[in-house]
């Protein structure tokens, strides 16, 4: 939450000429909300089971850059469908990183509110693991958005490069 998937993945996905999709837009034009409403009207399980939904169905989707909302990972069938189907990015931030953008989250993310910064320290350590699920990791501390995305796309080229079927 909050490493940059968004911002930069739709950055990335210009620089490879595909389209982008963030799941986070298309579960919130699903209902017609936006997230914070939808998790306190719908509840967080109607958001994951939509959340579900949409990854089963843009993931089987060929030559797009997809951005999934953070905690979609704690549900192993989005993991299992995203390693078989996608090249799985994680953007890795430190606490000392994240917490600088914490007042830009809150408002926006029904899991932070009313937390303190020890609870949300403790969330942040907690999910470490799940992230673990990925094929390529990216410690994103260093790089402004568009350096992000330039690095990303170079990385994506050359290993396309590397590994295409020969002719
Ligand atoms: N590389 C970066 N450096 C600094 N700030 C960033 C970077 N990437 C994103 N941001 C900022 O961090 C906040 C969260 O970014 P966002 O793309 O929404 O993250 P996510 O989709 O992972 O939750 C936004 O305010 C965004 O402008
Ligand atoms: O980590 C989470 O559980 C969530 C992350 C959010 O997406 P970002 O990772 O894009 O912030 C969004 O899906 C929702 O607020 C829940
Ligand atoms: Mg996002």
């Amino acid at each position: 939450m909050g490493a940059g998937k968004t911002t930069v993945g739709k950055l990335l996905a210009r620089r490879l000429y595909r389209d982008f999709i963030d799941i986070d837009e298309e579960i919130e034009k699903a209902f017609g909300l936006p997230i914070p409403e939808i998790f306190s009207v719908h509840g967080e399980k109607a958001f994951r089971d939509k959340e579900r939904e949409l990854i089963e169905y843009h993931g089987s989707q060929p030559l797009l850059v997809i951005s999934v909302g953070g905690g979609a990972f704690l549900r192993e069938e989005n993991r299992n469908h995203c390693l078989a189907n996608c090249t799985v990015l994680y953007f890795d931030i430190s606490w000392d990183s994240w917490k600088e953008r914490i007042h830009v989250l809150t408002e926006t993310r029904p899991l932070l509110k009313d937390k303190t910064l020890q609870e949300m320290e403790q969330l942040f350590r907690e999910r470490q693991s799940i992230y673990a699920a990925n094929h390529s990791e990216f410690q994103v501390d260093d790089f402004e958005a568009l350096e992000a995305a330039e690095y990303l796309a170079d990385s994506l080229k050359l290993s396309w490069d590397i590994h295409a079927p020969q002719a």
